[in-house]
């Protein structure tokens, strides 16, 4: 569990990769400290141990990483400001491993305020300098570190927003992917539950679409998909999520509906795309069928409910609506 968590959840790697290493790496200056009768520092080093020692056991357990993580930034923090103040430069050296995991653990401006603050306070305190030329040295050399470790979180960050919305959007038509819906249906239906309100779905299937393809061509068919989505989102509510779902099948997310709001909601769908879309075929028509979460249901057979009134719509002949309360 914990291994494949390793794969799957970054914070968590690297939360554990810097509590190993930073274990390794202290764990012999507590045994130095006492053994040179350095007890004071000995209790301090036993103290970050501790944290580090504890966090580790906590999320190795299956506990939240994100707070172990603000945790850890701040014992970090905290502990290299008292080890520089009483060991000197050399333990000043502990903040740029501490500088550059915050930037990897949290939030990047909070990762920045605590850097920031562990900098200006080591420098501006001196006690941990032999020179105020060490001083400025330190000043500079941290703030660089600082500096670079922010403009790679903050591209990082960028990076993954956009491969996020890669591998979650209809590169056609923008719509959300199969994919992102069925993380969204579930989250969708998990909110429902809690807040005890309805959550309603459609599927919506284009009429004899293949006709398109084999008239028109398959790029007419495409632009033909492409205005489909768009004519649904603008009469969406901003709650209100598309997905792709197949070639010329779409499903609309409408949180907070029941079956009296999906009705009118999918008949003004089916109107809109009647009136508004056509080919020299003919008009562009659509069959929709929806259906409300039930307490005692899964996703799947949510969904699978409004794909079975889609096809009665279909069966019905076409260009209707049939809603499954
Ligand atoms: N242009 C285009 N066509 C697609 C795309 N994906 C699927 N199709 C076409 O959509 C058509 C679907 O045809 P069918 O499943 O027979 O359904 P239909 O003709 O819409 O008929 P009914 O659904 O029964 O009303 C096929 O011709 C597919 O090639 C796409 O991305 N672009």
């Amino acid at each position: 569990m914990s291994r494949e968590r390793l794969r799957t959840d970054f914070q968590f790697a690297v939360l554990v990769l810097f509590c190993t290493v930073a274990l390794a790496g202290v764990t012999p200056f507590v045994i130095y400290r006492y053994v040179v009768g350095d007890v004071v520092l000995g209790v301090i080093d036993t103290a970050i141990v501790a944290a580090l020692a504890g966090t580790l056991l906590y999320v190795w357990r299956g506990g939240d990483a994100a707070p172990a993580s603000l945790f850890i930034v701040v014992t970090t923090t905290i502990g290299c400001l008292v080890v520089a103040r009483m060991v000197g430069m050399s333990g000043a050296l502990w903040s740029y491993p501490a500088i550059a995991a915050g930037f990897l653990l949290i939030r990047r401006t909070r990762a920045l305020l605590a850097a920031s603050l562990l900098i200006l306070l080591l420098a501006l305190d001196g006690g941990a300098f032999p020179s105020e030329l060490a001083r400025l040295m330190y000043f500079s050399s941290a703030s660089v570190t600082c500096l670079l470790a922010f403009v790679f979180a903050r591209h990082t960050a960028l990076q993954r927003a956009q491969l996020e919305a890669l591998a979650s959007r209809d590169p056609l038509t923008g719509a959300a992917n199969r994919r992102a819906m069925a993380r969204e249906l579930h989250i969708a239906a998990e909110t429902a539950r809690r807040h005890r309100a309805p959550v309603g779905l459609l599927v919506m299937d284009l009429d004899h679409f293949k006709r398109v393809n084999d008239a028109l061509g398959h790029e007419a068919g495409d632009s033909v998909l492409v205005d489909f989505a768009r004519l649904v989102q603008s009469h969406c509510r901003a709650g209100d999520r598309l997905f792709r779902y197949g070639g010329e099948e779409f499903v609309l997310l409408v949180p907070g509906s029941d079956a009296n709001d999906l009705r009118p909601l999918a008949d003004s769908l089916r109107r809109a795309v009647s009136a508004a879309l056509r080919s020299p075929c003919g008009p562009i028509t659509v069959s929709v069928g929806g259906a409300v979460l039930r307490a005692d249901e899964d996703n799947q057979q949510w969904l699978a409910r409004a794909d079975a009134a889609m096809y009665e719509a279909k069966h019905q002949g076409r260009d209707r609506v049939v809603v499954d309360g």
